[in-house]
């Protein structure tokens, strides 16, 4: 038993960096605990208890028999419980139990992946108990073997996708299987979340339905990872009141956690001449190899997939400089993920054969490595339901663990590595979704009503008179027909192949060699003029393309393989109109809003980026214009408190919506059919965001968009307003930022008042005092970091939102800053901004507050994707907003 061993594994990474460039801004301790053993259940059938005892399993732990039990006994349930805390047993026993018995009770197990679907079904099946015929039916399952499946399997491992095109669409077929349906698992049920997440919690509607029809009424067991108010969001995603069992009684071993801020560098500047940090990946590799010469079995998360291979490579070659016998001790953990790979890369590390491996989430799920040294994250995965799942590997009971978390450059990251308490004592969050989100709730519908009439007292159980209304709208557009009894599909075609349950589906553009003809994969139309434009970087599986056309009209971006050392990112015009409000609070001078809206953007070029984030040039480009009606929270400001009272400020500045981060994390691609994994391209906001325009807007769109959205998306009063793509805003040529702003450092004094933002005549209490030539950049930074912030308190990833600021909107008549959701009909985020917005607005000014840069870089005010080249930025400004704005609504009691 070693319990300091964490605190020496840092002391070795740390050791030789001078204490002035420390890179550790937090230390805890978090302490370890044992097992808490129960008594097998008295209904576990002996045959189980045998096998899973032989596997080294010799008795449940508390959770598992009480979540378990509740299954058995008919009681919908959700397990939420850490990462490794055998959350598989607590479904295996009920359902294992019943089929070994001989009982007529078939299971049916959804998973997120089809590699976790694989792993699960292997870990049964392994257990060889009499009675139990499970088998997989997912995209990968040959045609010959689907007949047998659906006649003798009586456990079914599948996913959303397959149950959604492949059993429900047919389920006549499926008929002897739902008669005896008695179970249905969820595994990793956090991960249905956002516009995916509305979608399965509708499409499990459907499966209730269709169960109910052949005489069925299927318990719910959901896993989860550990989440705030499980129960709740278990109910919420099954439509049916589910218990929550949370009490964990698992081991674990301690571990310390480090927070960790990459150095700026001295000698590289990036957009506008900011300051740039070493980057996180950098940084990760120079921790791996000094664990891995520690002789410390280390897993590195890195958000990208070509960032793992890089980690990895990185590692190796400091270790070939200090010891090349541990070269081959280091690994990356590359996409595809076969079972069997994952297997050998677990006994490899079990072995300690690999003693480092640089990942992706590919690994966070579904793989059963616990126990590790340490454990290396590169940037916040997203949520902290995430961040734990992945810091859960570390830790033998015994000997402490090392989790190091390095912050990426970017808001939210700065944020944490400086306020601990928001990475470590926050409760996970509940995932967010929104089955009444009406662009999801119409193709949803049109499968269920194809799957089987729908009669009024089922409306209830998909939203009541929302869904009333969406089946209205159907109706009127002949795609159902309404009679006394209920609602019926009138075509011979089903609806199901044009519904993309992933927000992806409609017409995809493909992404195609030119050379080899070869279909690399697929983005979504309405993000192809982001994520593939002419001359974009387009990533695919770790290897690198470069686009040389895009035809909108034939759906096809013709690329060629090129793996230049410069990244793309494009530019775009964003503008937004105010379509309707539905909550509107005032404070004196600053109104908060949440509403629809109409988002217009168009890409105008592209810069080129050398990694260290040097522009290299500049391409304009002609695209058309896309737009997206969504949800949005926003505020406003008056002129009074903004201080430029009594001057005219030019109307300016649709500053770019911040349009994603660059990830290609393999969970937040997997949005093929079937859980397959499509490419994470350049600009994944543009697959992440626009997946769920697409499913609106293409395919079964048609449906979706002219049921719901009247009237086209924007009347194009606002066209012209936005800013150029080359930053040269509506404000008369003035330029603010990086040549005006002074240091900014610690407290708001400094920044208020150390570089005399105020009117010479002085500034009225209260007021941002600011001079109206830097309203924009403030606002704009404001936005900014806004927008990296929002996702500490709605459950979703940067990419997911956008957001456009103005010194004057025409609807407000305002200075005002939105903040959207980057999906149709929005997916809950904007919701979840209004709910929190001064928690959100603290957590936001904090960052900006807390970032020891001067003027503003990635780390607190720049985007990564900014549609305006991160012109005009204002940081200090956007301080002194910040404090305005949540100065009148603390006066005001909010
Ligand atoms: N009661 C138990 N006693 C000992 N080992 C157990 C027990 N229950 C499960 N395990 C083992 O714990 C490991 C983790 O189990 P499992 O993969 O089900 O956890 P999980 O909570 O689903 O993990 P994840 O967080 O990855 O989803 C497995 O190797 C499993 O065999």
């Amino acid at each position: 038993m070693d319990d300091s061993r964490g605190r020496r594994l840092l002391g070795r990474v740390t050791a030789g960096i001078p204490s002035r460039e420390d890179p550790v801004t937090h230390v805890a301790d978090l302490p370890g605990r044992n097992a808490r053993y129960a008594e097998w259940p008295p209904w576990v059938d002996p045959a189980v208890v045998t096998a899973l005892r032989d596997c080294g399993v010799s008795a449940p732990w508390t959770h598992q028999a009480e979540a378990a039990s509740h299954a058995y006994e008919g009681r919908h349930v959700v397990i939420s419980t850490g990462t490794a805390s055998g959350k598989s047993l607590a479904y295996q026993l009920p359902v294992l139990s019943r089929l070994a018995a001989g009982e007529k009770a078939n299971a049916l197990y959804l998973s997120p992946t089809k590699a976790l679907g694989a792993d699960q079904l292997r870990s049964v099946s392994s257990l060889d108990i009499p009675g139990v015929r499970a088998a997989s039916f997912d995209g990968d399952t040959p045609m010959v073997e689907r007949d047998w499946v659906r006649a003798h399997a009586n456990w079914v491992f599948t996913n959303p996708d397959m149950l959604h095109r492949g059993i429900l669409s047919q389920h006549g077929r499926w008929a002897p299987f739902f008669r005896r349906l008695s179970c249905v698992v969820v595994d990793e049920c956090h991960s249905y979340r956002g516009v995916f997440g509305s979608h399965v919690a509708l499409l499990l509607r459907r499966l209730r339905r269709v169960a109910e029809h052949y005489g069925a009424s299927p318990v719910f067991v959901l896993a989860s990872a550990t989440t705030a108010s499980p129960a709740s969001f278990a109910s919420r995603l099954t439509g049916v009141p589910c218990l929550a069992v949370t009490d964990d009684a698992s081991p674990r071993g301690a571990r310390t956690v480090a927070l960790w801020e990459p150095p700026l560098l001295e000698e590289l500047t990036g957009e506008n001449g900011a300051p740039v940090r070493r980057s996180a990946g950098a940084e990760t590799s120079r921790i791996l190899a000094d664990l891995v010469v520690e002789g410390a079995r280390s897993l590195a998360f890195i958000r990208s997939r070509r960032g793992a291979e890089l980690a990895a490579l990185g590692a190796r070659r400091i270790l070939s400089e200090v010891d090349p016998a541990l070269v081959e001790t280091v690994a990356a953990y590359r996409s595809g993920y076969l079972p069997e790979e994952r297997r050998a890369l677990e006994a490899a590390l079990l072995s300690g054969r690999l003693l480092g491996v640089a990942t992706t989430n590919a690994l966070e799920l579904g793989v059963d490595i616990a126990g590790l040294d340490a454990v290396v994250l590169a940037g916040y995965p997203g949520t902290l339901a995430s961040f734990w799942q992945q810091a859960g590997r570390a830790g033998r009971s015994g000997d402490s663990a090392l989790v190091v978390f390095v912050a990426r450059d970017d808001p939210l990251d700065t944020y944490l590595v400086h306020h601990p308490a928001a990475l470590l004592d926050r409760p996970v969050e509940t995932a967010v979704l929104d089955p009444a989100n009406p662009y999801v709730l119409a193709p949803q519908l049109a499968c269920a009503v194809a799957e089987l009439p729908l009669t009024l007292p089922e409306l209830e159980m998909f939203g009541g008179a929302a869904a009333q209304e969406v089946l209205t709208e159907l109706a009127e557009q002949q795609l159902l027909r309404r009679r006394s009894s209920g609602w019926y599909w009138t075509s011979r075609e089903r609806p199901h192949a044009e519904v993309g349950i992933r927000g992806t589906g409609g017409e995809q553009i493909a992404v195609v060699e030119s050379d080899s003809g070869r279909m690399l994969g697929t983005v979504d139309p309405g993000s192809a003029c982001f994520a593939v434009h002419p001359g974009a970087v387009y990533l695919h599986q770790g290897s690198s393309y470069v686009v040389d056309e895009l035809d909108l009209d034939q759906g096809l971006a013709m690329v060629h393989a090129e793996n230049p050392d410069w990244t793309t990112t494009p530019r775009e015009i964003v503008d937004i109109a105010v379509l309707s409000t539905q909550e509107k609070q005032d404070f004196g001078g600053v109104s908060v809003c949440l509403g629809e809206v109409a988002v217009t953007s168009q890409v105008v070029g592209y810069l080129r980026r050398r990694p260290s984030g040097e522009v290299l040039d500049h391409t304009p480009l002609d695209l058309p214009e896309q737009s997206l009606r969504t949800r949005a929270v926003w505020y406003t400001i008056s002129s009074g408190l903004l201080g430029t009272d009594g001057v005219r400020t030019a109307r300016a500045s649709g500053a770019g919506g911040s349009r994603g981060s660059g990830d290609d994390g393999d969970l937040a691609t997997s949005s093929g059919s079937d859980g397959s994994t499509t490419t994470g391209g350049p600009a994944p906001s543009g697959e992440s965001i626009a997946s769920a325009g697409a499913a609106a807007s293409g395919g079964f769109g048609g449906l979706a968009t002219s049921g719901v959205a009247a009237g086209s998306a924007t009347d194009g009063r606002l066209s012209g307003s936005g800013v150029s793509a080359d930053g040269e805003a509506g404000t008369g040529g003035h330029r603010v930022g990086t040549e005006s702003a002074g240091p900014v450092g610690t407290g708001e004094d400094s920044l208020a008042n150390g570089r005399g933002p105020v009117h010479e005549g002085g500034r009225a209490p209260g007021s941002a005092g600011l001079v109206p030539a830097r309203v924009p950049g403030a606002l704009h930074a404001a936005e900014h970091a806004a927008i990296g912030l929002l996702p500490l308190f709605a459950t979703c990833d940067r990419w997911d939102i956008g957001g456009v600021s103005t010194a004057w909107h025409e609807d407000t008549g305002e200075a005002t800053v939105f903040v959207h959701d980057g999906h149709p009909g929005g997916a809950g985020f904007a919701e979840r901004g209004y709910a929190a917005i001064v928690p959100w607005l603290v957590a936001t000014r904090e960052a900006i507050v807390s970032c020891e840069c001067p003027t503003g870089c990635p780390s607190c005010v720049q985007s990564p994707k900014c549609g305006n080249g991160n012109d005009p930025l204002d940081k200090a400004g956007a301080v002194a907003v910040l404090s305005t704005v949540l100065g009148a609504l603390r006066q005001h009691g909010a």
